[in-house]
């Protein structure tokens, strides 16, 4: 016990002072501490989620084992090919060594009476010799198909799994990335997806040809000694029940590991994605440092992990030569008392060995199982996720005018569901009308444009388009209708022409260049060398801001929507691309339903109504034309007088 203890002290005191501890730690700790607290919320929330999916699911296949089977029942002619390859080329190596005797007896028999019969010893050599080869044939055969098969299937069950879990993050509510570190979960699809398929190949491979043989054993130690046989086995309960509950607790610590693993994966791609602010920061030092501590967190749970992944083998081990030892005691009592020959018990003691061989394998792949399993239960988790928002369900109506109405609307975000960003919010926008939002900074402008998306949906109240609750709409249809020009348009790192064509995937190239043209985009794109082929780096850092906004208008050009949300488009450029960006879009407002939040009250003069929003949430202050609005001299005009005269931010 005092060994296992200052074992465990050590591995929590090695990482602490490897190299992460020359760093300043202190700072670090705290930063780490919190997102470690909110990677544990995350993990518990999809720990939830799962037991909700489980729950719901109890009795069609909830829990793991089920969901697995239905895995690998998806391949199941792959399955079967591989099953039967693999017990196949066991029961072969069971095979051989009999043939191997008979062959040998032959010969054997051969030198005895050589000088007699020469010719009827090369015929009785030749059948068993047929036979061995046929089964080193048949060896090779299956390990070729049985290899080939093994790759198939672990390749068709991880795609199948990287595509589901895909699929379920591309749907899945905005709620949960907001508390869910995105690189760590990236991170963790991808590393535990094949820790999974290497333990399945191993666990069809390695698990069954051992299943076998020790099927094959166990069947010549009962021809060998139904006694003593059912000594070993009653032996068995004991150590396994042992065996099983230190497994659990292994499971526990390995999801720990984990989680550590994954928090400093996502703070290494954080970091990575966001180069230029960290550089800017002088933050090199602090991410470092915030790095190297959650590695040391991860290396100290991989070592307790390891210590007792020790234990358990040395149990395991332990374990089976006591049983060896019971059933050599008991066997030499049977020799004694005459009931069984010593020849018998040598050859059930050789079986023994083999099983316990065969058993040592099953061990070694039970600690890597064990791993599996919480890798596979954390991507079932993320596969068993359902929104809020489902992705296909509602009516497409054939036409749509635009007329959005937000009706007595409360709004809070999941993550922190006590503060409330908007309550009995009400908002009319006629179709083809400019609305223009206008408040301090943190008062809900974007989170209406947000609800409007479909996003999140809110906590009360109904939000309508053209009459019809979305709730009622086919979300992806809505979304169609919607172009969303954001104050940073994200741009993929792939071409100019890529990039537009995810506005609408069927636009030919003349219509992305005349879409170009009206965004003031076409003479930049064609001044590159690579012209409308030109890579534009991760999330577009190949370009300046006023470019990336063109883009974006360019995009909303070629999907050509109903009702346009401009979230402060032009509020970060120069004067010069400002006036680029701002002709491009009163060109795509012209016709459409559009709502601006503005930050810069010089942009919304000319729209048809400006919403003034108050510090209490959802409230409007008020609400009217520019005109209307300076003659009355309230909120608005306090706002654009103090813009004006450059005494105060613009809101
Ligand atoms: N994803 C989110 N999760 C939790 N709270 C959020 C989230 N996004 C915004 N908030 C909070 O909701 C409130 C309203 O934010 P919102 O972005 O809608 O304000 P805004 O008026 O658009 O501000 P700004 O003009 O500065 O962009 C703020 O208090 C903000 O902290």
């Amino acid at each position: 016990m005092g060994a296992v203890a200052a074992a465990v002290a050590l591995t929590r005191w090695w990482p602490a002072h490897s190299e992460a501890a020359c760093l300043p730690r202190a700072e670090a700790s705290v930063r780490l501490q919190i997102l470690y607290a909110q990677a544990r919320r995350a993990s518990r929330a999809l720990g939830e989620a799962r037991r909700r999916v489980q729950d719901e699911a109890r009795g069609a296949g909830g829990a793991l084992v089920p969901r697995l089977v239905r895995l690998v029942a998806a391949e199941w002619w792959v399955f079967v090919g591989v099953v039967a390859t693999a017990v196949g080329a066991a029961v072969v190596s069971l095979w051989t060594p009999v043939v191997t005797g008979d062959l040998i007896n032959v010969i054997a028999r051969s030198v005895r009476l050589v000088a007699a019969m020469d010719a009827s010893v090369a015929e009785a050599l030749r059948s068993p010799a047929r036979k061995l080869l046929a089964l080193f044939v048949a060896n090779g055969l299956l390990t070729f198909a049985h290899t080939t098969l093994v790759t198939i299937l672990g390749e068709r069950i991880g795609g199948r799994l990287h595509a589901e879990a895909m699929d379920t993050l591309l749907w899945h509510d905005l709620a949960f990335f907001d508390s869910t570190q995105s690189g760590g979960l990236a991170a963790r699809l991808n590393t535990d997806i094949a820790e999974f398929q290497s333990t399945l190949k191993k666990l069809v491979t390695q698990g069954l040809k051992s299943a076998t043989l020790t099927a094959g054993v166990a069947w010549q130690l009962v021809s060998l000694s139904p006694q003593l046989t059912l000594t070993l086995v009653s032996t068995m309960p004991v150590a396994y029940v042992g065996l099983a509950l230190y497994g659990r607790f292994l499971r526990v610590l390995r999801r720990e590991a984990r989680e550590w693993e994954a928090l400093a994966t996502g703070l290494a791609a954080e970091a990575i994605a966001n180069m230029r602010t960290v550089r800017s920061l002088n933050a090199e030092a602090a991410e470092l440092a915030l790095y190297c501590e959650a590695r040391a967190e991860q290396a100290a749970c991989s070592n307790r992990f390891g210590l007792h992944m020790g234990a358990f083998r040395g149990l395991t081990n332990t374990a089976i030569g006591t049983m060896v030892l019971v059933v050599l005691y008991n066997g030499g009592r049977l020799v004694s008392r005459g009931d069984m020959s010593p020849g018998d018990l040598m050859a059930f003691m050789i079986a023994t060995q083999s099983a316990q061989r065969a058993l040592d394998a099953l061990g070694s792949l039970m600690g890597q199982t064990v791993r599996a399993r919480s890798a596979i239960a954390r991507v079932l988790d993320i596969v068993g996720l359902s929104p809020a928002v489902p992705r296909a369900a509602g009516v497409q109506p054939a036409t749509v005018l635009g007329h959005v109405r937000f009706m007595d609307v409360d709004f809070s975000y999941p993550s922190r569901a006590d503060a409330p960003v908007l309550s009995h919010f009400n908002l009319d926008v006629p179709a083809g009308t400019v609305v223009a939002l206008v408040g301090p900074s943190g008062v809900g402008k974007s989170t209406v444009a947000a609800l409007l998306e479909r996003f999140y949906d809110p906590t009360g109240g109904e939000i309508w388009l053209d009459g019809l609750p979305l709730t009622h709409l086919d979300v992806s249809w809505q979304r169609r209708q919607i172009g969303y020009i954001p104050q940073d348009p994200a741009l993929f790192s792939t071409s100019i022409r890529e990039n537009l064509r995810l506005g609408r995937p069927a636009a030919t190239d003349e219509e992305i260049a005349e879409a170009c043209r009206l965004a003031n985009a076409h003479d930049f794109i064609a001044a590159f060398p690579a012209g409308y082929d030109t890579v534009v780096g991760e999330r577009g850092a190949l370009l300046s801001g006023g470019q990336k906004q063109r883009l974006s208008i360019a995009r909303a050009i070629l999907r050509d929507p109903r009702i346009l949300i401009l979230d402060e488009a032009t509020s970060s450029l120069d004067a010069e691309s400002e006036r680029l960006v701002q002709g491009a879009l009163d060109r795509l407002m012209r016709g459409r339903t559009v709502l601006v939040i503005a930050h810069r009250l010089s942009t919304v003069r000319n729209a048809d109504r400006i919403v003034v929003m108050g510090a209490v949430p959802g409230h409007i202050v008020e609400h009217g034309t520019h005109d209307e609005l300076m003659a009355k001299r309230g909120a608005y005009h306090r706002l654009y007088t103090q813009a004006s005269a450059g005494k105060a931010p613009l809101p």
